[in-house]
């Protein structure tokens, strides 16, 4: 856990997936996979390349059927629900997909207005108020609003798509490699929000990175993706004493070790000197 900032207790599970199959053809992504996600963490999922964790996030939000298994969220197994109570459950999620996902005729508020809009029953003003107001959470001036796209920098547009997730005050947000693409300036200030934004909106927070920086300035715990499986669920310090290739490799490389010591608090530094 990093020493830059309090941890938020963690509290019973909202979802806890049992004996997640997942399969491509013949190609087994998920076998039997186990894993809760803890009211008010946040839950950094890693893994290596193809591990299948966009695939896990995908499954939850009900983008992909699994082959088989259970998705229990806030005590209701989503695959055995009907699509009507399916549905009511999932508007309780945001998500941010690997890049952004906006619509490009759509300027950023007529963007965040639309989930308003369909799923909401408001009106397009006020729809569009309430997207500037989604907008200046995320940290957008009002002038951004009235922008496209393709007028933004890598920032800003994830940050607006941010914006869009939010869009239905949910309960749980899935973010897939939020960081990614953004410069390290850029990053640290995502991860910033993040933080800020579960402590403010009292979310909790299932996350798909590559970004040690991120694991170490966000996350209250860590599941490792291997094999097909969860290897291990647990606090960054747990995690990266496990004795797994992989995990030495990720966590203890040059790369791990840097981001280790960058979020250590000074009297550790000093301990280890
Ligand atoms: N729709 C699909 N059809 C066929 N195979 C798929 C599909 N979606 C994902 N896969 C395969 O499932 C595996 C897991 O993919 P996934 O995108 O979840 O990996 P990941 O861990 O998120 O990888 P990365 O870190 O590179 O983003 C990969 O081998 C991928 O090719």
């Amino acid at each position: 856990m990093s020493a830059t900032r309090e941890t938020k207790a963690a509290t019973e599970p909202v979802i806890e997936v049992r004996e997640l199959c997942n399969r491509f053809g013949d190609h087994i992504v998920h076998e039997n996979l186990e894993l809760d996600l803890l009211g008010g963490e946040i839950l950094g999922v890693v893994g290596g390349s193809g591990t299948g964790k966009t695939v896990l996030l995908r499954s939850i939000v009900g983008l992909i059927t699994p082959a088989s298994g259970h998705i229990r969220v806030f005590d209701q197994d989503l695959t055995q629900l009907p699509a009507m109570a399916r549905s009511r459950i999932e508007q309780r999620f945001g998500v941010l997909f690997q890049g952004g996902a906006l619509f490009t005729s759509l300027n950023l508020q007529e963007n965040i207005a639309v989930p308003l809009i369909e799923h909401a029953g408001l009106k397009r003003p006020e729809a569009e108020k309430l997207a500037r107001m989604k907008l200046a959470l995320t940290g957008l001036s009002p002038e951004a609003a009235v922008k496209y796209p393709s007028e933004l920098s890598g920032g800003m547009v994830k940050r607006a798509s941010l914006a869009r997730a939010l869009a239905l005050d949910p309960e749980i947000l899935f973010l897939d490699e939020p960081t990614a693409g953004l410069d390290p300036i850029g990053a640290a200030a995502f991860d910033r929000l993040i933080v800020t934004l579960r402590d403010a909106l009292g979310l909790t927070v299932f996350l798909v990175t590559h970004d040690l920086d991120t694991l170490y300035s966000t996350c209250d715990r860590v599941a490792v993706l291997s094999q097909r499986r969860v290897l291990v669920a647990d606090t960054l310090e747990t995690v990266a004493t496990m004795e797994d290739e992989w995990i030495q490799d990720y966590f203890n490389g040059p790369r791990g070790r840097a981001a280790s010591y960058a979020f250590m608090d000074h009297s550790q530094i000093r301990n280890q000197e």
